[in-house]
């Protein structure tokens, strides 16, 4: 097992398949994430983004082919899965905040229980990325009393409070108001900024070619064409990529 973390990408995956039952849903996927750069899953409902992400994040056991974070395979049977999952931050389309804990509280749970800070450090850690990230003035507030889009930032902020070397976003913005999904995105931008690696299943084509250095385009369950955003968006060369496109731009979304 090699440990080294200064060249190897942070993700990479080798030959991964993964079948539900007789039908298969993931079907040799390669993918290679370098460190500070986003990666964007784009494809129809069904082509196995979600199910990606979840393999990464070992919620889903591969059926064959190798996942390393950083260097290190996280598909060895040896390796402690909870400790790959503290290094990787998830957020789903549903924000699953404890509704009976406070935002500031929601965020410093896992960085007390998980990596052992005393309540005052992680307060004080919390407080300065909710601050630095637009969310200050919720902290001490209940989910409740939050919007949708101000609930899925604070669920982006308590996955970043553990540090994580990784963070995946499964279609972050699918349960929003349409007039709520610019705020999250934003959001995104701003951990780009800050270099947080990340890979983001979205269908929100139009944020995927602005924030992604990497477009995959999945068919059902393999990675049919890969490139920069304007690769992709601008000239994808598989009928099959094409088709998708023209039909997102039929619906206005590109
Ligand atoms: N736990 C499961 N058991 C059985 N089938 C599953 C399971 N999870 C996913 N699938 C199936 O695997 C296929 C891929 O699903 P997945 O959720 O990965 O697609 P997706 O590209 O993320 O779709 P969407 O864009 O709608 O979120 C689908 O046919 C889905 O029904």
């Amino acid at each position: 097992m090699s440990t080294d973390t200064g060249t190897a990408p942070v993700l990479r995956m080798e030959a991964v398949r993964k079948s539900f039952g007789t039908s298969p849903v993931l079907r040799d996927v390669d993918l290679e994430v370098a460190r500070h750069t986003v990666t964007a899953l784009i494809g129809a409902s069904g082509s196995g983004k979600s199910t990606l992400l979840r393999c990464a994040n070992l919620l889903e056991e591969v059926d064959d082919g190798a996942i390393f974070l950083d260097g290190e395979e996280i598909t060895d049977p040896r390796a402690d899965a909870d400790a790959v999952r503290r290094r990787i931050g998830v957020v789903f389309q549903a924000y699953n905040l404890f509704p009976h804990l406070t935002v500031l509280q929601n965020i410093t749970l896992a960085p007390r229980r998980v990596h052992g800070l005393s309540r005052d450090r992680a307060e004080t850690d919390a407080r300065e990325l909710l601050d630095r990230l637009g969310l200050g003035a919720k902290a001490d507030e209940y989910p409740d009393r939050l919007s949708g889009g101000q609930q899925q930032r604070a669920a982006i902020v308590r996955a970043l409070a553990v540090r994580p070397r990784l963070l995946l976003l499964d279609e972050i913005t699918a349960a929003l108001d349409p007039e709520l999904v610019g705020e999250v995105l934003g959001l995104v931008r701003e951990v780009k900024e800050d270099g947080m690696t990340m890979v983001i299943a979205t269908h929100e084509m139009a944020f995927a070619r602005e924030v992604a250095d990497q477009v995959c385009f999945l068919d059902a369950g393999v990675v049919l064409e890969r490139g920069t955003p304007e690769e992709v968006f601008g000239a994808p060369r598989e009928e099959r990529t094409q088709r998708f496109l023209r039909r997102i731009v039929a619906a206005g979304r590109l």
